[in-house]
């Protein structure tokens, strides 16, 4: 460690521990906690070397709490964050405003976000289209990636399981608006060009989508090797929870692979303005209802009834979009709950003071 100078390096990888599944059965409830050390790669521009000339990784430990400063107060270091070390301990002091984050929000009373990942670019939405693709969850996973700020992009997997991959793609594509639509094969090779073309110099990328939709194989596919276990090689079966770190994986061209379990299991909780984006065709027709606030059940002037009536708008995509607009309506309140508590505990403590002071003091203060 050279001393007496501030270095900005990536978090390549958080040691993360993992416990056993919540009550809910979700292994996406895991407990972990971002512990000791932080690795992150020693180049000075943060980056890692792809391929095998990679520098050895540099660790770095996180203060008594686990958590180092930022913008929004003390934080968990994720994976991707860009972190200021401290010259003189060495320790991760700051990490740096991200561009963009993939969040869960975690399970409980306390309503908080977990970052999943950091300055991500790209998401990839992998489906398979062999059992048919689940075009509700292409939704969803649509709105996470739209949340985290970065870009998303679909990958349908086993084109060459179906006769016709193009066709399903168009509906898949109609669910997809102002995202890229790509179809492969990972046996035959077949379209991962265009995938491939995506990973350029210093884009990091996570894959997001269901257990056997082909994710691990196509990343393979993609780097040329075996970075990530696919389902074939997992034969005990446990996989995904016995993963007990999330790491930034190099892929060739300088691109960078974010590898979660989390993420492979993720609880998204739908977000309004992400929703929008999603279903920018249902924001649009909501805009146009005679009452702002419409239900879309049976109020006159309704815009999305009259376009569900006359099949400009199908059944499929308003349900699934009422759906996670509920969602994120429940999400809501329960992050003004917890910020409302939080409230009332501060005046609390301040009126606490308060009188200790008063008890001290003899006098009530100005
Ligand atoms: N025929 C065919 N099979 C594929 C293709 N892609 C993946 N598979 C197979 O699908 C199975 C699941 O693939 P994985 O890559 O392990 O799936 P995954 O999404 O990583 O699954 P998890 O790790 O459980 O999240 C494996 O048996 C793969 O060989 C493809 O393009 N065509
Ligand atoms: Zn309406």
């Amino acid at each position: 460690m050279t001393s007496g100078q501030w270095r900005v390096v990536r978090a390549e990888r958080t040691a993360v521990l993992v416990v056993p599944a919540g009550p809910s059965g979700d292994p996406g409830d895991t407990a972990e906690a971002a512990a000791e050390p932080v690795q992150a790669p020693r180049a000075d521009d943060g980056l890692a070397d792809s391929g095998d000339g990679r520098p050895e990784p540099l660790r770095a430990g996180l203060a008594r709490d686990g958590l180092a400063d930022s913008d929004e107060g003390r934080t968990t270091v994720a994976v991707g964050d860009l972190v200021a070390l401290d010259p003189e301990s060495g320790l991760v002091a700051t990490v740096l405003p991200r561009r963009s984050a993939l969040v869960r929000d975690t399970a409980g009373r306390t309503s908080h976000v977990q970052v999943l990942a950091a300055n991500v670019d790209v998401v990839l939405v992998v489906e398979h289209l062999d059992p048919d693709p689940d075009l509700g969850r292409v939704e969803r996973l649509l709105t996470l990636a739209w949340r985290s700020g970065a870009q998303p992009v679909v990958v349908l997997t086993k084109a060459d399981l179906v006769p016709d991959p193009h066709g399903m793609a168009q509906d898949v594509a109609a669910a997809a608006l102002a995202v890229d639509v790509h179809v492969v094969s990972a046996a035959t090779g077949e379209g991962l060009e265009p995938v491939r073309a995506l990973l350029g110099p210093g884009v990091t990328l996570v894959v997001v989508g269901p257990s056997g939709a082909g994710k691990s194989t196509l990343v393979n596919a993609l780097a040329g090797r075996e970075i990530m276990a696919t389902g074939e090689r997992r034969q005990d079966g446990r996989g995904r929870h016995t993963t007990t770190h999330r790491e930034l994986v190099p892929l060739p061209g300088g691109a960078m692979l974010i590898d979660t379990p989390g993420l492979r299991a993720v609880g998204l909780v739908a977000d309004a303005d992400a929703l929008d984006h999603t279903f920018a065709d249902v924001a649009e027709l909501a805009a146009r209802c005679r009452f702002a606030d419409c239900s879309h059940t049976r109020e006159p002037g309704c815009a999305v009834l009259a376009a569900l009536d006359g099949g400009e708008l199908d059944q499929r995509r308003f349900a699934s979009w009422r759906k996670l607009e509920r969602e994120a309506a429940y999400q809501e309140r329960r992050v003004d709950a917890r910020l409302a508590a939080a409230e009332k505990a501060r005046w609390k403590r301040i009126t606490q003071a308060y009188h200790r002071g008063q008890r001290g003091a003899g006098a009530p203060r100005p």
